[in-house]
């Protein structure tokens, strides 16, 4: 990030970012040239040198330079008097100040003064007293700097030249003169250094001093820490036209874009630094790079919210089914709540229910229909009722007319127009079908026949276990109903009627006797024998028993019919 071609980037583990460059043989490489720093390669690895300040670190962004800084010291065998030997510094006419707050004024040591004096008139002037009777009264590593052996205060800013001197202190009035009571032959120290630095231990695990006061050889470098800008150039300007917010504030030497000036830390000038979202160095072309958050793991998205990188920036997009942002408090919420969620699993769980129940049903109806050679008599031309339509028929079975051992028996009305008044019998207790081809062969029969004595066979419905059988509506009821029913009726019917009643039975019974084959009813009976409104007689129920048989009741002696008609023998 140097300005020309030669100049070091690099000196042995230091960078060296502009504005700082190592000028003279390698061309003008720092700012201005005034933040020139030197590389004296005749060290293994190579030491930056700032005069003859070797260089420690360097940041940008703080505006901080880290240097290795000088102590005073004074021994009793030099002399006894109030000046020793003393350590100054001096950074006027350069971009340093020493840091005022990152720093601060040590004396170490027993029985002894150390001063201050700063600016460059010297009218700056402060001071560490200490005093301790014997060294084990005295601070030990690591302990609080507060006068016994060890003093600690802090220092103004904005100096640029300062000295260290000397003196014995006062002797403290009522005690004896420190200097003669004691046997102390420490030497004293004082100096400046970045806070805390005494207190930290060296990497070798030895104190930065290896003791506070005896000889200081092989420590680690004092660290002062030092403050410095761009100055003599002006401050910064706030943009108008960008809202004149901080951010926006520019000066010549932020030169790389999504850059900003800020105020120096101390004294005059201003530092450069990258806007929010972008590191890298602002004092260079292009020089401040976006800061991929999401790569580097430094972004906060709530739970339900991925990280997506934008310059100088990142979002935090929600996942699927979430809505909002996932960067505010409130982060991702559902789209649809988790009551809705249990609404519409329990919506779908119930439509599911249905589905498969209807399904079942279907497939159930399919096997009966099946079974009950339904295929054969559809191409027969037999009416065939689905079970819907026998509900629709017969009005949710709403109105019955009778009930038999077969079962009940319900009104029905086929058709709107020409309305058709029928009589379904559904069958109400387990009952056995006759092997499939028979009852095709039976239903084609009873379908097919025609007598005006005869109760005709309208259709049937196929889908239930034992099939629904839809006969003609015969108005006037049975013949028993009639006769025994309790009504008045029973002296009505004049015996001409009863004849013609009987006849028109006969007939029937002869009918199926000489047109069916082996065609026997099993079951004549009065409660068989059906009237209509002219009280014309319809023997009922002829080869419906052989259609189907009420399991376990007539079945099993292979004979059919009512008990109190049976022939005895
Ligand atoms: N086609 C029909 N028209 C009008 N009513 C009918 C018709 N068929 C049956 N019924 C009425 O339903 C009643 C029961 O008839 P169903 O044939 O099931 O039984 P049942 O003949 O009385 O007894 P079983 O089943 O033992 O022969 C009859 O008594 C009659 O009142």
């Amino acid at each position: 990030a140097t300005s020309g071609p030669g100049c070091l980037s690099k000196c042995g583990n230091l960078s060296i970012p502009y504005p700082f460059g190592t000028d003279g043989d390698h061309g003008n490489c720092s700012w201005h040239g005034l933040f020139s720093l030197t590389c004296d390669k005749r060290f293994g690895p190579p030491r930056l040198y700032t005069g003859n300040v070797s260089v420690l670190s360097i940041s940008l962004e703080a505006g901080e330079m880290v240097v290795a800084g000088s102590y005073s010291q004074i021994c009793p065998n030099y002399s006894s008097s109030s000046n020793g030997r003393s350590a100054g510094s001096a950074t006027h006419n350069t971009p340093f100040l020493i840091s005022a707050a990152r720093n601060e004024f040590t004396a170490n040591g027993c029985n002894t003064e150390a001063y201050l004096q700063g600016r460059e008139d010297w009218s700056y002037y402060t001071g560490c007293i200490t005093y301790c009777v014997s060294l084990e009264e005295a601070a030990q590593d690591g302990e609080e700097c507060a006068g016994l052996g060890c003093c600690q205060t802090s220092i103004s800013g904005n100096l640029t030249v300062m000295e260290v001197t000397w003196r014995d202190p006062t002797p403290v009035q009522g005690s004896s003169n420190p200097s003669s009571s004691n046997d102390i032959s420490t030497c004293s120290y004082a100096f400046i250094a970045e806070k805390g630095w005494q207190d930290i231990g060296s990497d070798d695990g030895a104190d930065n001093f290896t003791t506070r006061y005896g000889e200081t050889t092989d420590q680690k470098p004092i660290r002062v820490v030092l403050d410095w800008a761009i100055r003599d150039d002006g401050s910064c300007l706030l943009s108008a036209d960008k809202g004149a917010t901080p951010e926006s504030a520019t000066a010549s030497a932020c030169v790389s874009d999504h850059s900003h000036c800020v105020n120096a830390t101390q004294g005059d000038g201003y530092l450069c630094n990258c806007s929010q979202g972008y590191t890298g160095n602002p004092y260079v072309a292009n020089g401040c790079k976006n800061i991929n958050e999401c790569e580097l793991g430094t972004y906060s998205c709530g739970s339900a919210s991925t990280c997506h990188d934008r310059p100088g920036d990142y979002v935090c997009k929600c996942k699927f089914g979430y809505k909002g942002n996932g960067k505010s408090e409130k982060g991702c919420q559902p789209i649809v709540p988790v009551y809705a969620f249990a609404i519409i699993a329990t919506s779908v769980s119930v439509l599911l229910a249905c589905f498969m129940i209807f399904e079942i049903k279907k497939r159930k109806q399919r096997i009966f229909f099946d079974k009950n050679g339904g295929e054969i008599l559809e191409r027969m031309g037999i009416n065939i009722f689905t079970e819907r339509q026998m509900k629709k028929i017969t009005n949710r079975h709403s109105t019955p007319i009778g009930e038999g051992a077969f079962g009940k028996v319900f009104f029905g009305i086929i058709g709107r127009a020409d309305e058709k008044r029928v009589a379904v019998k559904c069958a109400t207790l387990k009952a056995e079908t006759l092997p499939k081809e028979e009852f095709v062969n039976e239903i084609t029969f009873q379908f097919r026949v025609s007598h005006e004595n005869l109760v005709r066979l309208v259709g049937c419905c196929l889908e239930t276990p034992v099939p629904m059988l839809v006969f003609e509506f015969v108005p006037n009821g049975s013949l028993y109903n009639m006769l025994h029913g309790g009504t008045k009726r029973t002296c009505e019917l004049p015996l001409l009627t009863r004849l013609e009643i009987a006849i028109g039975s006969a007939e029937a019974l002869s009918y199926m006797h000489s047109h069916g084959g082996n065609h026997v009813h099993g079951d004549v009976k009065s409660g068989n024998i059906l009237l209509d409104q002219n009280l014309t007689p319809k023997v009922s129920d002829f080869g419906s028993s052989k259609l189907v048989s009420v399991a376990g009741m007539y079945s099993k002696w292979c004979v059919s019919g009512d008990m109190s008609y049976i022939d005895p023998v």
